[in-house]
């Protein structure tokens, strides 16, 4: 582990070398996959880290926890709360909806939710840009394959140091760096909504994506699950879609 980890602060390292910024941020929620990268940027740059909560209606046990990872890890950090932005702004979306009768009722969760991750992104390359820093995001080898993350939300970030490691890699490795417990044995939580967990919401659990990942045996109905979501999220691993036939180089 203690590789792993030193390898990872090595990675972050280079990357603020080869890019010429000063330093690194990260959003840190309270889960588990923040406190990790908050821990890895933290060891790669002490001096120029920085940890950004952002409470967006959350709830308040999250906040207990963001604030837990930050005073265990001793990285510099930064509150910004947005619920008072959030609720300007999906309220003056749905009163034009509703008054063109347009307003579908059915994707107003996810319009919402969504809305969160996106002003979440805005605000760290806002910070960025003051400190000139690099958005560290928090994505892991099970989001990034099943597309478990808001496009251009949390998934809009300049590096993903985690990409490669199952969540059970990130589990150890936040042991290792010594994540409160009541952190690391959490349920995984997207926050977007009251009672929202990921393996509810995904129908499958971070213990079978892991498997399937490495190749192991799955349940044939969790297998269609894993594929279905990789399938739909493809468009979130890649760039922007023009047409073909207008390419000038
Ligand atoms: N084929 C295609 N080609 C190009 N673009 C396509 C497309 N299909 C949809 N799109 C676009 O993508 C949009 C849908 O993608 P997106 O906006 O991401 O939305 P969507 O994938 O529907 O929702 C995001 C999911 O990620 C979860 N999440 C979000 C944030 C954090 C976490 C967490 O674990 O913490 C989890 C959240 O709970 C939800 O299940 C569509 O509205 C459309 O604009
Ligand atoms: N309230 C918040 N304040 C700051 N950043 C947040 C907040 N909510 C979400 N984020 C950012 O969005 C990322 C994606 O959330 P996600 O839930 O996948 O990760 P996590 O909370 O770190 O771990 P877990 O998946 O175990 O809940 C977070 O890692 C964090 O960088
Ligand atoms: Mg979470």
């Amino acid at each position: 582990m203690q590789e792993k980890v030193d390898n990872l602060v090595a990675w972050l390292q280079q990357q603020i070398e080869e890019t010429g910024v000063k330093g690194l941020l990260v959003g840190v929620s309270g889960g588990i996959d923040s406190a990790v990268v908050a821990n890895l940027i933290q060891r790669a740059a002490p001096e120029n880290s920085l940890g950004v909560i952002m409470p967006c209606k959350s709830n308040p046990q999250d906040m207990e926890h963001a604030k837990k990872v930050i005073d265990r890890c001793g990285i510099n950090s930064i509150t910004v709360d947005l619920t008072e932005t959030h609720d300007v702004m999906f309220s003056t979306i749905q009163k034009q909806l509703t008054d063109q009768k347009h307003i579908n009722p059915d994707q107003q969760q996810l319009a919402d939710a969504n809305l969160r991750a996106r002003l979440r992104m805005s605000t760290l390359y806002a910070l960025a840009a003051n400190y000139q820093y690099l958005v560290v995001g928090t994505d892991n080898a099970a989001e990034w394959y099943t597309g478990y993350f808001t496009k251009f939300g949390d998934g809009g970030v300049d590096l993903v140091p985690l990409v490669h490691q199952s969540k059970g890699d990130v589990k150890e490795m936040a042991k290792y760096l010594d994540v409160p417990g009541e952190i690391v044995n959490k349920q995984p939580s997207a926050g977007l909504w009251e009672g929202q967990t990921d393996e509810t919401e995904m129908g499958t659990s971070y213990a079978i994506i892991d498997q399937f990942l490495k190749g192991e045996e799955i349940p044939q109905k969790d297998k269609e699950i894993i594929e279905r979501m990789h399938k739909r999220t493809a468009h979130k691993r890649e760039m922007a879609k023009g047409p073909e036939n207008f390419k000038i180089l």
